[in-house]
């Protein structure tokens, strides 16, 4: 048998982090919203007690240290099942780029198998499951728009926003989450006003939620990369109505609510950057579909 599981990316519309915790972890306070650019998992019976990982990706490991991988090994553990599965994963979203990608590709893992192989877990189980793998598959397994907290497991289901366009932009660099939670100075930190974005959400008041896009990542990320701070002026000086970069970096993306807009804020970034998307904002919940 077969199964196929569509493995949106995430853009951070608001982030802030709180505290470092004991376990080394940071408190964070975070929107996450689905968008429009995803990778395709496909699930396959193998008839040999073995996960299988077959993606043409150079950046992507084949092996024990993907994501998809964990998440089926953690699902054979936890219910003892002794069947075998290949996974096979078609890259579209940027690697290392702070948009989710192989958080995603392991939530759709955990939702295909609960299908391939019957297993009738909620969605809950398997955000449980998914937040032994990582801190951002348990928003992954459910897409849609969250308030997320934690470590960034701890979701709190919103409306979606308003219908936008996104505009993204990676530059060829990848950045290591980890260092860059590191580096953070938890002592000069300019916090957004993650309240007033759930806020300006649940209103779906666009202008307001153009007002309260910040990411305290930002600080780190563009001091070690320059070049994401030039992708930002950039993306505003062609008519973005609000840029970000999302979550550890270093992809930026920009919101651009009109559509006759969007040709020249693309078109102008792919003269900088030769990854660059224009999707539509997703945010809600059966966008998994
Ligand atoms: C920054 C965010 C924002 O959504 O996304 P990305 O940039 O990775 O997409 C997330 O917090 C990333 O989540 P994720 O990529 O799943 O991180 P994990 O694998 O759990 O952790 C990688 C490393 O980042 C640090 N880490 C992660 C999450 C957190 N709340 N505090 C941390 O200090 C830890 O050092 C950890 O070892
Ligand atoms: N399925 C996967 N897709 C992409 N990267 C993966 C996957 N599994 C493991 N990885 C590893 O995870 C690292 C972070 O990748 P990714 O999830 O794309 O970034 P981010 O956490 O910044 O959004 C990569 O450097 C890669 O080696």
């Amino acid at each position: 048998m077969r199964v196929l599981e569509k493995a949106p990316a995430k853009i951070n519309l608001s982030l802030d982090v709180l505290h470092k915790r004991k376990d080394g972890f940071h408190e964070v306070k975070m929107i996450m919203t689905t968008i429009d650019l995803a990778d395709r998992v496909e699930l396959i019976d193998l008839p040999i007690d073995e996960i299988r990982i077959v993606s043409h990706n150079r950046f992507v490991p084949d092996d024990q240290r993907n994501l998809a991988y964990q998440a089926a090994k953690l699902l054979k553990k936890r219910y003892g099942i002794k069947r075998g599965v290949s996974i096979s994963i078609t890259k579209t979203i940027p690697v290392a780029a702070g948009l989710a990608g192989g958080s995603s590709d392991a939530a759709a893992t955990l939702r295909g198998l609960n299908r391939l192989w019957n297993l009738g877990l909620s969605f809950e189980q398997l955000a449980e499951l998914g937040s032994e793998i990582g801190s951002d598959v348990a928003f992954c397994v459910y897409g849609g728009t969250a308030l997320a907290t934690g470590r960034g497991e701890l979701i709190e289901h919103i409306n979606p926003p308003p219908h936008c366009w996104v505009v993204l932009a990676k530059p060829t660099i990848g950045v290591s989450t980890a260092d860059v939670y590191r580096n953070l100075n938890l002592n000069a930190i300019n916090h957004p006003n993650v309240d007033g974005m759930v806020n300006a959400i649940q209103n779906g008041d666009y202008a307001q939620i153009c007002h309260y896009m910040g990411n305290v990542l930002e600080s780190v990320t563009l001091r070690m990369y320059p070049e994401v701070a030039n992708i930002k002026e950039q993306m505003k000086r062609f008519g973005a109505d609000a840029v970000l970069m999302s979550g550890s970096g270093p992809t930026v993306f920009g919101l651009v609510q009109y559509e006759s807009r969007l040709p020249r804020v693309y078109n102008g970034l792919r003269g900088f950057c030769d990854q660059v998307f224009a999707v539509r904002m997703l945010g809600e919940r059966n966008s998994l579909d």
